[in-house]
């Protein structure tokens, strides 16, 4: 409360020096809540062709050659601080890694013209082996990110031991009015421009009414603005897909055996909760689990329930997930061997 009335303040002073002060709080937040949620935060450089790029990750527990690590991918304009609500539930007995996808959060250098799911796809698998981690993971996505996981488990399956799926992008049948409003070329809904679209995008996206001050509000914007014009070429390139090949791109779900989880919130107002029953009518071995009073934003309406239920499956799919580990390590080519 005595921040607000400072930065109140100063906005008589200099409208720029509120900005960057509201930006700071912002990172402020972040900074606070990754620490708070035992979340480190790292940068990977990497050699992009000669551009130098980097992927900006937090990591909380340490690495076990016998436990998959636990991978989480935002979706559009998200960013990796959108795990903390749901990674502050999980105990550092677990691997967990979140990362900011290109043309997010803090990781730079990868822009491109024309973004396609497959362009995100290759660029975790780039993430994951600069990282070192090519053994088989748990990688969990959210949306626009659960799709880019879909698209990896189906073209690198040794990299995964698990999937799990929060409201990904779905079929046509599952599309709402707000994806019928972003064909229209209209993107306010999804990439506000605004304070007021801003907390009415929230607001379509939860059933948690949230009270968020005003100077948040602000700085969370501007931080978000910084990256629009790289946020409507991949919502550009998204819309360009044929909905009827999305759905074709997504029949090849049923040679994914991994277990797989599938999450979503029964108020989904960006995908259709019908979208739990497409996915898990593809996934031979799959368990779906639906929210009451829940949105599509499942970190911020239900963090403690999303954590739960994804620990919950990942513990009892630990038998077949070592089995990975194992088959990975020691190829049956090589053990016929022995
Ligand atoms: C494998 C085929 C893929 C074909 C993709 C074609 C889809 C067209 C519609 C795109 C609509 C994009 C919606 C993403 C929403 C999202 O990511 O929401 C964030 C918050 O904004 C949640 O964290």
């Amino acid at each position: 409360m005595r921040i607000e009335a400072t930065f109140y303040t100063c906005s008589q002073v200099d409208r720029n020096s509120v900005f960057t002060m509201q930006t700071w709080l912002v990172q402020l937040y972040y900074k606070f809540t990754t620490y708070r949620a035992g979340l480190t935060k790292h940068s990977l450089p990497i050699d992009n062709s000669g551009i130098a790029a980097s992927f900006s990750y937090a990591e909380k527990g340490s690495r076990n050659p016998e436990k998959p690590s636990i991978v989480f991918v935002h979706g559009l304009s998200s960013n990796k601080e959108t795990w903390i609500p749901i990674i502050k539930n999980i105990s550092d007995d677990y691997h967990c890694i979140t990362v900011d996808l290109p043309g997010h959060g803090e990781t730079i250098g990868f822009q491109e013209d024309i973004y396609t799911i497959d362009k995100f796809v290759e660029k975790l698998k780039l993430f994951f082996d600069e990282m070192g981690l090519t053994e088989p993971m748990c990688i969990i996505g959210a949306s626009m990110g659960g799709a880019v996981v879909c698209m990896f488990a189906i073209k690198y399956p040794k990299y995964v031991s698990m999937i799990c799926l929060l409201a990904p992008i779905a079929n046509e049948a599952s599309e709402t009015d707000l994806i019928r409003q972003l064909r229209t070329g209209v993107y306010n809904a999804l990439l506000p421009e605004t304070p007021e679209e801003l907390r009415q995008m929230i607001h379509t996206q939860t059933v948690k009414r949230l009270k968020l001050p005003e100077p948040f509000v602000n700085g969370f914007l501007r931080l978000r603005l910084r990256l629009l014009e790289e946020h409507k070429k991949i919502l550009t390139s998204l819309l360009g897909y044929d909905s009827s090949l999305i759905e074709d791109h997504y029949q090849q779900l049923r040679q994914v055996n991994c277990p797989a989880l599938i999450l979503w919130g029964r108020q989904d107002k960006v995908y259709a909760v019908s979208g739990a029953e497409f996915f898990c009518n593809l996934l031979p071995n799959s368990e779906c689990v639906v929210f009451d009073d829940c949105g599509h934003f499942m970190a911020i309406d239900k963090p403690e329930e999303t954590a739960r239920s994804i620990l919950t499956f990942f513990d009892s799919n630990a038998n077949y997930q070592y089995m990975a580990i194992l088959d990975r390590a020691f190829p049956i080519d090589i053990r016929i061997n022995f």
